[in-house]
């Protein structure tokens, strides 16, 4: 069977979008793992299916490379916004897509007819306690400890639809975070694995963020864990709610503004090309 795809990428957390308006895909989960390989197969964090809603403009399912469901993928909505604009499918500046954390609304900015730029409106946080006893210290919480491997940390879970765990450190550069990114993943601690993220307080309203990706291992940029990580900074009183927050990651700048109703996301979403796969 030849399948069309279009390779996307939001701040180089780069996905193969498959729009299934008219394509069944039988086992989304195989296909993640033969496509996102980089030696033999076209290369990716994982793949995202872009189907119809019955209750908003589109539907988004993504999957890991490992071939694990993720609830909710920031950078990926944002480039399915693209798809839909760009390709006349949905001819709207305003749009909403499905996903299965919610339904979710997209400002675009366009350039030249085509989407350079997406505003998310990503929806509430909800820190994790149940998880991690959480401190409350009058109106920050503390970031509660926690050791794992041979060494302690301070942490704070948020959910944005999608599992976080955020850890704040003095030199996220030299993170070692291909050894201690799966001990966090798959710690008893979180039982559906989570997705870690390091963060450098560099200026107020300025973090520094790497990430390690359940089912992706370490991406270029992750636009929940940007969000969890906004927030997390805010609770711990790094970061001014209300506020633009700017969130430097390995692929670029996500800009992240919490209030209290909602979180919202700005960032780029980028076409690298189009092909045809023979599966
Ligand atoms: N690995 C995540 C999904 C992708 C999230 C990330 N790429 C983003 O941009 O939000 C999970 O399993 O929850």
């Amino acid at each position: 069977m030849e399948l069309k795809f279009t390779k996307m990428h939001g701040l180089g957390n780069d996905y193969i979008y498959i729009n299934c308006f008219d394509t069944v895909i039988e086992s989304p989960e195989t296909l993640a793992i033969t496509l996102s390989d980089r030696h033999f197969g076209i290369g990716g964090d994982g793949i995202v299916l872009i189907m119809p809603s019955s209750i908003a403009d589109a539907k988004m399912r993504m999957f890991n490379l490992d071939g694990s469901e993720g609830k909710m993928c920031g950078n990926a909505i944002r480039c399915v916004a693209k798809y839909l604009y760009d390709n006349t499918i949905v001819a709207k500046e305003e749009l909403t897509i499905e996903t299965l954390s919610g339904v979710k609304t997209l400002s675009l900015y366009i350039e030249n007819g085509l989407v350079e730029k997406v505003k998310v409106d990503m929806g509430k946080a909800e820190l994790i306690p149940e998880k991690i006893p959480v401190l409350l210290e009058g109106e920050s919480i503390i970031a509660s400890p926690i050791t794992v491997g041979t060494e302690n940390y301070e942490i704070t879970c948020v959910s944005m639809g999608n599992p976080h765990c955020v850890v704040f450190c003095h030199d996220v550069d030299n993170v070692k975070l291909s050894a201690i990114g799966p001990l966090f993943e798959h710690n008893a601690l979180f039982p559906d694995r989570i997705n870690t993220e390091f963060i450098e307080v560099v200026e107020r309203n300025r973090l520094k963020m790497r990430v390690w990706e359940r089912g992706s291992g370490e991406t270029l940029a992750c636009g929940t864990g940007a969000c969890a990580s906004a927030v997390a900074a805010v609770l711990n009183g790094h970061c001014e709610k209300n506020s633009d927050i700017d969130v430097e990651l390995l692929g670029g700048v996500l800009t992240i503004h919490y209030t209290d109703d909602t979180v919202f996301m700005t960032g780029s979403c980028t076409k690298v090309f189009e092909g045809t796969i023979n599966i």
